[in-house]
Protein backbone atom coordinates (compact mmCIF):
# COMPACT_ATOMS: atom_id res chain seq x y z
CA UNK A 1 0.00 0.00 0.00
CA UNK A 2 1.07 3.50 -0.32
CA UNK A 3 0.63 6.30 2.26
CA UNK A 4 1.51 9.58 3.98
CA UNK A 5 3.62 9.76 6.68
CA UNK A 6 1.78 12.16 9.14
CA UNK A 7 3.85 11.45 12.34
CA UNK A 8 6.80 9.87 13.57
CA UNK A 9 8.37 9.50 16.89
CA UNK A 10 12.01 8.42 15.33
CA UNK A 11 10.71 4.19 15.79
CA UNK A 12 7.26 4.58 14.73
CA UNK A 13 5.38 6.38 11.52
CA UNK A 14 1.85 6.97 11.21
CA UNK A 15 0.84 6.49 7.61
CA UNK A 16 -2.35 7.63 5.95
CA UNK A 17 -3.83 5.69 3.57
CA UNK A 18 -7.00 6.82 2.00
CA UNK A 19 -8.95 7.51 5.42
CA UNK A 20 -7.52 4.93 7.34
CA UNK A 21 -4.38 5.74 9.60
CA UNK A 22 -1.57 2.90 10.55
CA UNK A 23 0.78 2.50 12.84
CA UNK A 24 4.17 1.30 11.24
CA UNK A 25 8.10 0.64 11.42
CA UNK A 26 10.49 0.61 9.14
CA UNK A 27 12.71 -2.23 7.48
CA UNK A 28 15.84 -2.04 6.58
CA UNK A 29 18.02 0.90 5.72
CA UNK A 30 17.15 4.39 3.98
CA UNK A 31 19.75 5.96 2.86
CA UNK A 32 19.86 9.17 1.20
CA UNK A 33 22.94 10.66 -0.70
CA UNK A 34 25.15 13.27 1.02
CA UNK A 35 24.08 13.56 4.52
CA UNK A 36 23.68 11.12 7.61
CA UNK A 37 20.01 11.71 8.90
CA UNK A 38 19.14 10.23 12.21
CA UNK A 39 15.59 9.30 10.97
CA UNK A 40 15.62 8.41 7.61
CA UNK A 41 11.82 9.03 7.13
CA UNK A 42 9.81 12.12 8.04
CA UNK A 43 6.55 13.63 8.54
CA UNK A 44 5.75 14.60 4.73
CA UNK A 45 7.37 11.20 2.99
CA UNK A 46 4.93 8.77 0.88
CA UNK A 47 5.83 5.72 1.36
CA UNK A 48 5.07 1.92 0.30
CA UNK A 49 4.39 -0.53 3.30
CA UNK A 50 2.99 -3.88 3.86
CA UNK A 51 0.94 -4.95 7.20
CA UNK A 52 1.99 -7.25 9.56
CA UNK A 53 -1.25 -9.28 10.11
CA UNK A 54 -0.35 -10.79 12.97
CA UNK A 55 1.07 -7.73 14.69
CA UNK A 56 -1.88 -5.17 13.08
CA UNK A 57 0.94 -3.07 12.21
CA UNK A 58 2.88 -2.38 9.07
CA UNK A 59 6.38 -1.75 7.96
CA UNK A 60 7.73 0.37 5.52
CA UNK A 61 9.28 -0.76 2.76
CA UNK A 62 10.19 2.19 0.39
CA UNK A 63 10.44 5.97 0.11
CA UNK A 64 8.91 7.91 -2.74
CA UNK A 65 11.79 10.62 -4.18
CA UNK A 66 10.71 13.60 -2.23
CA UNK A 67 10.26 17.19 -3.67
CA UNK A 68 11.98 18.87 -0.94
CA UNK A 69 12.98 18.43 2.76
CA UNK A 70 13.78 20.82 6.08
CA UNK A 71 16.59 19.15 8.27
CA UNK A 72 17.32 20.34 12.18
CA UNK A 73 21.39 20.37 12.08
CA UNK A 74 22.26 18.26 15.58
CA UNK A 75 24.43 20.31 17.95
CA UNK A 76 26.98 18.40 18.51
CA UNK A 77 29.68 17.95 15.81
CA UNK A 78 28.52 14.73 13.97
CA UNK A 79 27.40 16.42 11.88
CA UNK A 80 23.99 14.39 12.34
CA UNK A 81 20.83 15.71 10.91
CA UNK A 82 17.04 15.55 11.37
CA UNK A 83 14.85 15.35 8.95
CA UNK A 84 11.74 17.85 10.10
CA UNK A 85 9.49 17.27 7.62
CA UNK A 86 9.23 16.45 3.18
CA UNK A 87 7.13 17.46 0.26
CA UNK A 88 6.55 20.66 1.49
CA UNK A 89 4.66 23.09 -0.69
CA UNK A 90 5.33 26.15 1.73
CA UNK A 91 6.29 27.73 5.33
CA UNK A 92 4.72 29.89 7.23
CA UNK A 93 6.96 31.91 9.93
CA UNK A 94 4.50 32.89 13.23
CA UNK A 95 6.08 36.17 14.66
CA UNK A 96 5.65 38.89 17.33
CA UNK A 97 6.52 42.11 17.32
CA UNK A 98 5.51 42.35 20.91
CA UNK A 99 5.58 39.63 24.55
CA UNK A 100 7.69 38.17 22.94
CA UNK A 101 9.54 40.18 20.22
CA UNK A 102 10.62 38.04 17.02
CA UNK A 103 13.76 40.51 16.13
CA UNK A 104 14.14 40.96 12.38
CA UNK A 105 17.50 38.92 12.53
CA UNK A 106 15.50 35.80 13.34
CA UNK A 107 13.03 36.25 10.24
CA UNK A 108 15.74 36.90 7.77
CA UNK A 109 17.46 33.62 8.62
CA UNK A 110 13.81 31.43 8.58
CA UNK A 111 13.59 33.28 4.69
CA UNK A 112 16.95 32.52 3.96
CA UNK A 113 16.59 29.06 4.79
CA UNK A 114 13.12 28.73 2.89
CA UNK A 115 14.89 30.31 -0.02
CA UNK A 116 17.84 27.72 0.39
CA UNK A 117 15.21 24.73 0.30
CA UNK A 118 13.59 26.67 -2.30
CA UNK A 119 10.04 26.28 -0.13
CA UNK A 120 7.75 29.63 -0.56
CA UNK A 121 7.99 31.57 2.89
CA UNK A 122 5.03 33.95 4.27
CA UNK A 123 5.25 35.75 7.37
CA UNK A 124 2.20 35.77 9.87
CA UNK A 125 2.55 38.70 12.54
CA UNK A 126 0.01 37.66 15.29
CA UNK A 127 -1.21 38.92 18.29
CA UNK A 128 -2.52 42.26 16.53
CA UNK A 129 -4.88 42.76 19.51
CA UNK A 130 -1.89 44.18 21.64
CA UNK A 131 -0.90 46.36 19.01
CA UNK A 132 -0.69 50.33 20.30
CA UNK A 133 -0.40 52.84 17.17
CA UNK A 134 3.13 52.99 17.55
CA UNK A 135 3.21 48.92 17.23
CA UNK A 136 0.87 49.24 13.84
CA UNK A 137 3.06 52.10 12.47
CA UNK A 138 6.52 49.83 13.08
CA UNK A 139 4.24 46.69 11.34
CA UNK A 140 3.17 48.23 8.39
CA UNK A 141 7.04 49.38 7.89
CA UNK A 142 7.71 45.42 8.40
CA UNK A 143 5.25 44.45 5.84
CA UNK A 144 6.63 46.60 3.60
CA UNK A 145 10.27 45.30 3.50
CA UNK A 146 9.10 41.71 3.17
CA UNK A 147 6.28 42.23 0.77
CA UNK A 148 8.42 44.40 -1.40
CA UNK A 149 10.89 41.64 -1.96
CA UNK A 150 8.04 39.00 -2.43
CA UNK A 151 7.17 37.59 0.93
CA UNK A 152 3.28 37.89 1.64
CA UNK A 153 2.53 38.93 5.08
CA UNK A 154 -0.94 38.33 7.53
CA UNK A 155 -2.07 40.35 10.52
CA UNK A 156 -4.17 37.92 12.50
CA UNK A 157 -4.83 37.55 16.11
CA UNK A 158 -5.28 33.96 17.18
CA UNK A 159 -6.65 35.04 20.67
CA UNK A 160 -9.75 37.23 19.10
CA UNK A 161 -9.68 35.23 15.75
CA UNK A 162 -8.96 38.64 13.35
CA UNK A 163 -8.02 37.61 9.69
CA UNK A 164 -7.67 33.97 10.25
CA UNK A 165 -9.82 33.18 7.39
CA UNK A 166 -7.22 35.40 4.83
CA UNK A 167 -4.25 32.50 6.62
CA UNK A 168 -7.07 29.37 6.11
CA UNK A 169 -7.57 30.71 2.82
CA UNK A 170 -3.88 30.12 1.59
CA UNK A 171 -3.61 26.66 3.21
CA UNK A 172 -6.28 25.27 0.76
CA UNK A 173 -4.93 21.77 -0.92
CA UNK A 174 -1.48 22.58 0.15
CA UNK A 175 1.10 21.16 2.50
CA UNK A 176 2.14 23.95 5.06
CA UNK A 177 4.79 23.77 7.80
CA UNK A 178 4.41 26.42 10.37
CA UNK A 179 6.57 27.54 12.82
CA UNK A 180 8.17 29.84 14.98
CA UNK A 181 9.85 30.72 18.32
CA UNK A 182 8.20 29.63 21.34
CA UNK A 183 5.43 32.34 22.73
CA UNK A 184 4.52 33.55 19.34
CA UNK A 185 0.74 31.71 19.52
CA UNK A 186 1.71 28.76 17.30
CA UNK A 187 -0.60 26.40 19.47
CA UNK A 188 -3.66 29.02 19.66
CA UNK A 189 -3.53 29.80 15.89
CA UNK A 190 -2.93 25.95 14.95
CA UNK A 191 -6.62 25.73 17.33
CA UNK A 192 -7.95 28.33 15.33
CA UNK A 193 -7.30 26.47 11.68
CA UNK A 194 -8.11 23.14 13.04
CA UNK A 195 -11.63 23.55 14.52
CA UNK A 196 -11.23 19.73 15.46
CA UNK A 197 -8.59 19.96 18.14
CA UNK A 198 -10.03 17.18 20.28
CA UNK A 199 -8.09 15.28 17.72
CA UNK A 200 -5.03 16.03 18.07
CA UNK A 201 -5.14 16.23 21.97
CA UNK A 202 -6.60 12.53 21.35
CA UNK A 203 -4.21 11.23 19.19
CA UNK A 204 -1.03 11.86 21.17
CA UNK A 205 -2.08 10.40 24.18
CA UNK A 206 -3.32 7.41 22.76
CA UNK A 207 0.06 7.06 21.26
CA UNK A 208 1.73 7.47 24.66
CA UNK A 209 -0.86 4.87 26.19
CA UNK A 210 0.85 2.83 23.29
CA UNK A 211 4.28 3.17 24.60
CA UNK A 212 4.99 4.99 21.45
CA UNK A 213 5.55 7.98 22.46
CA UNK A 214 9.22 9.35 22.22
CA UNK A 215 9.69 12.67 20.72
CA UNK A 216 7.66 14.05 18.34
CA UNK A 217 9.40 15.81 15.76
CA UNK A 218 6.29 16.59 13.23
CA UNK A 219 3.16 16.16 12.91
CA UNK A 220 0.80 16.79 10.39
CA UNK A 221 -2.75 17.86 10.43
CA UNK A 222 -5.51 17.89 8.21
CA UNK A 223 -7.20 20.90 6.93
CA UNK A 224 -11.28 20.96 7.25
CA UNK A 225 -10.94 22.72 3.44
CA UNK A 226 -8.26 20.43 2.29
CA UNK A 227 -4.31 20.30 2.69
CA UNK A 228 -2.06 19.84 5.43
CA UNK A 229 -0.48 21.78 8.12
CA UNK A 230 2.72 20.48 9.44
CA UNK A 231 3.73 21.80 13.49
CA UNK A 232 6.70 21.24 14.57
CA UNK A 233 6.92 21.26 18.19
CA UNK A 234 9.78 22.30 20.19
CA UNK A 235 12.10 23.40 17.19
CA UNK A 236 12.93 27.14 17.37
CA UNK A 237 14.63 27.16 14.22
CA UNK A 238 15.03 25.31 10.78
CA UNK A 239 18.71 24.20 9.81
CA UNK A 240 20.36 24.19 6.73
CA UNK A 241 22.79 22.26 5.96
CA UNK A 242 25.75 24.10 4.64
CA UNK A 243 25.26 27.60 2.62
CA UNK A 244 28.36 28.86 1.40
CA UNK A 245 29.04 32.42 1.79
CA UNK A 246 29.92 32.78 -1.91
CA UNK A 247 25.96 31.71 -2.45
CA UNK A 248 24.40 33.56 0.71
CA UNK A 249 23.48 36.54 -1.09
CA UNK A 250 21.37 34.56 -3.84
CA UNK A 251 19.12 33.76 -1.01
CA UNK A 252 18.31 37.10 -0.36
CA UNK A 253 15.85 38.13 -3.73
CA UNK A 254 16.67 41.51 -3.60
CA UNK A 255 20.16 41.21 -3.41
CA UNK A 256 19.57 38.26 -6.17
CA UNK A 257 18.17 40.04 -8.59
CA UNK A 258 20.92 42.62 -8.39
CA UNK A 259 23.90 41.05 -8.35
CA UNK A 260 24.72 40.59 -11.89
CA UNK A 261 25.25 43.90 -12.13
CA UNK A 262 27.85 44.22 -9.85
CA UNK A 263 31.71 44.75 -11.53
CA UNK A 264 32.99 41.88 -10.18
CA UNK A 265 31.31 38.63 -10.78
CA UNK A 266 32.84 37.31 -7.14
CA UNK A 267 31.15 40.48 -5.36
CA UNK A 268 30.68 39.85 -1.46
CA UNK A 269 28.71 43.02 -1.70
CA UNK A 270 30.42 44.20 1.42
CA UNK A 271 32.85 47.27 0.32
CA UNK A 272 33.83 46.07 -3.16
CA UNK A 273 33.47 49.02 -6.10
CA UNK A 274 30.83 48.89 -8.19
CA UNK A 275 28.59 47.31 -6.13
CA UNK A 276 24.95 47.40 -7.13
CA UNK A 277 23.76 46.09 -3.84
CA UNK A 278 25.37 48.35 -1.96
CA UNK A 279 24.69 50.91 -4.30
CA UNK A 280 20.57 50.00 -3.41
CA UNK A 281 21.28 50.05 -0.27
CA UNK A 282 22.40 53.64 -0.37
CA UNK A 283 19.50 54.82 -2.20
CA UNK A 284 17.29 52.66 0.19
CA UNK A 285 15.75 50.44 -2.46
CA UNK A 286 17.49 47.62 -0.40
CA UNK A 287 16.35 48.21 3.87
CA UNK A 288 19.31 48.33 5.88
CA UNK A 289 17.75 45.69 8.19
CA UNK A 290 18.03 43.22 5.86
CA UNK A 291 21.32 43.74 4.53
CA UNK A 292 22.31 43.96 8.37
CA UNK A 293 21.09 40.32 8.67
CA UNK A 294 23.24 39.45 5.24
CA UNK A 295 26.67 40.99 7.20
CA UNK A 296 25.56 39.07 10.50
CA UNK A 297 24.83 35.54 8.25
CA UNK A 298 27.81 35.88 6.37
CA UNK A 299 29.84 36.63 9.52
CA UNK A 300 28.74 33.66 10.99
CA UNK A 301 27.39 35.69 14.13
CA UNK A 302 24.91 32.77 15.73
CA UNK A 303 22.71 35.55 17.54
CA UNK A 304 19.68 33.36 18.06
CA UNK A 305 16.79 35.57 19.54
N1 LIG B 1 -3.00 38.93 23.16
C1 LIG B 1 -2.80 37.81 22.46
N2 LIG B 1 -2.25 36.74 23.05
C2 LIG B 1 -2.08 35.62 22.32
C3 LIG B 1 -2.46 35.55 20.95
N3 LIG B 1 -2.13 34.31 20.50
C4 LIG B 1 -1.59 33.66 21.54
N4 LIG B 1 -1.55 34.43 22.65
C5 LIG B 1 -1.04 34.10 23.98
O1 LIG B 1 0.37 33.93 23.89
C6 LIG B 1 0.80 32.88 24.75
C7 LIG B 1 1.53 31.81 23.94
O2 LIG B 1 0.59 31.19 23.08
P1 LIG B 1 0.76 29.70 22.55
O3 LIG B 1 -0.33 29.48 21.56
O4 LIG B 1 0.91 28.75 23.67
O5 LIG B 1 2.15 29.92 21.85
P2 LIG B 1 3.15 28.90 21.19
O6 LIG B 1 3.81 29.65 20.11
O7 LIG B 1 2.49 27.63 20.83
O8 LIG B 1 4.18 28.72 22.34
P3 LIG B 1 4.82 27.40 22.92
O9 LIG B 1 3.69 26.61 23.46
O10 LIG B 1 5.76 27.90 23.96
O11 LIG B 1 5.52 26.77 21.74
C8 LIG B 1 -0.46 32.35 25.43
O12 LIG B 1 -0.58 32.99 26.67
C9 LIG B 1 -1.58 32.80 24.50
O13 LIG B 1 -2.81 32.97 25.17
C10 LIG B 1 -3.05 36.70 20.35
O14 LIG B 1 -3.40 36.75 19.17
N5 LIG B 1 -3.19 37.81 21.16
ZN1 LIG C 1 28.04 43.40 -5.09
Amino acid sequence: MQGLVTKSTGSWYQVKAGNEVFDCRIKGKFRIKGITTTNPIAVGDVVDFEMEPEQGTGVITNLHQRKNYIIRKSVNLSKQAQIIAANLDQAFLIVTLASPRTSLGFIDRFLVTAEAYDIPARLIFNKLDLFSDEGLSILADYKDIYERIGYPCYEVSAKEGTNIQQVQAQLKDKVTLLTGHSGVGKSSLINRLLPDLELKTHMISEWSDKGMHTTTFAEMFDLPQGGYIIDTPGIRELGVIDIEKQELGHFFPEMRERMNECRFNNCRHINEPGCAVLEALDEDEIAITRYESYLSIYNGNDTRS
